[in-house]
């Protein structure tokens, strides 16, 4: 979150230096002043440096104070820096063109120095909460959608992600692929070695199993020990390839409990997503029954949903 005392940046764009030299004098102590002395420059300044509030003249040679501040409301980097108007037209029409347009704040010269001040700082504060509202909006979605062990997007994220998969593939009928894992007799590791070394377990196998992964492919800490794999546009055989793969690196694997080194195994379900799929639901009951076959035939393996009929392509 951003600290209340951490100094903020104003951007004075305006082509007269001598209003820059006043400017900065005031408001020196409130913020860090940067500034441009074309409407050009002003916007090359702002998209690179991100100010918290740009203070814009609006009679300027080259690019006028309206056209900069409609420039800067077209990118999605700049839309959101507040822009006070400090100018000497001092028209109603001017300063409504300047407020439509979305400038926060509209002061006139000759201005009175405290005033610039308390708009100034008043500008600032709003802009510091929006600031701290946004990073707190951006962990709560990050909250949201992943498991707090692991870090690893949690069942709610990877539904969506399938939903939107399967209407993928309904759609353009390319191949794509679930996989259900889920790690062997974990409750005996539980039990064996305590809950802190089971958690490990499950941070590690996450671990592994992310680092095999391809960038699109979404990975899921699904429930308690059972965890999924959405792979995109993959054709079943290398599916598989890649399944079995995943387990020998996890059976491989050593956790550190005391002095002793602890491995572990998992199972693996796979099936495709078919275009007659009506919602994540029948596609993860494939995956499972697979899983299911895989843990009956002695676990440590990777089972091919039975029922997989290849997709017809157009
Ligand atoms: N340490 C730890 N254990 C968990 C967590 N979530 C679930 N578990 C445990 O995972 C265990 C799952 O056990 P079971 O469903 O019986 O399955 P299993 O022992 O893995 O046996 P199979 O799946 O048949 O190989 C339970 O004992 C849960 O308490 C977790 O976050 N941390």
């Amino acid at each position: 979150m951003t600290e209340p005392d951490t100094m903020q940046t104003i951007l004075i764009i305006d082509d007269a230096k001598e209003n820059i030299v006043v400017l900065s004098r005031l408001l020196k102590s409130q913020a860090n002043i940067i500034f441009a002395l074309s409407g050009e420059e002003g916007l090359k300044i702002a998209g690179t440096n991100l100010p918290d509030l740009i203070l814009l003249d609006i009679s300027m040679p080259g690019l006028n104070g309206f056209e900069v501040l409609e420039h800067l409301k077209q990118s999605q980097t700049t839309a959101d820096i507040p822009v006070i108007f400090i100018t000497g037209i001092p028209d109603a029409e001017t300063e409504e063109k300047g407020l439509n347009l979305g400038a926060v704040d509209y002061i006139t010269k000759p201005f009175a120095s405290a005033v610039v001040k308390a708009r100034v700082r008043h500008q600032l504060k709003l802009q510091r909460l929006t600031t701290a509202l946004k990073e707190a909006n951006t962990r709560l979605t990050q909250l949201a959608m992943s498991d707090p062990l692991t870090g690893a997007y949690n069942r709610r994220y990877f539904l969506d992600a399938l939903k939107k998969e399967l209407e993928r593939v309904q759609r353009y009928r390319h191949p794509s692929i679930l996989m259900v894992f889920d790690i062997d007799r974990f409750k005996s590791i539980n039990d064996n070695y305590g809950h802190d070394i089971g958690d490990k377990v499950i941070i590690e196998m996450v671990k592994v199993s992310t680092t095999m992964l391809r960038k699109n492919d979404t990975f899921s800490r699904f429930g308690g020990e059972e965890f999924t794999i959405l792979l995109p546009e993959t054709p079943l055989a290398e599916a598989s390839q890649i399944a079995n793969r995943l387990c020998m690196q996890i059976a491989r694997t050593t956790i550190e409990s005391g002095n002793k080194a602890l491995s572990f195994t998992v199972s693996c379900g796979v099936t495709q997503l078919r275009d007659d799929d009506q919602s994540p639901d029948s596609i993860i009951k494939r995956a499972d029954i697979a899983l299911y076959q895989a843990k009956q035939s002695g676990r440590n393996q990777v089972v091919i949903a039975d029922d997989t009929a290849p997709l017809v392509s157009n």
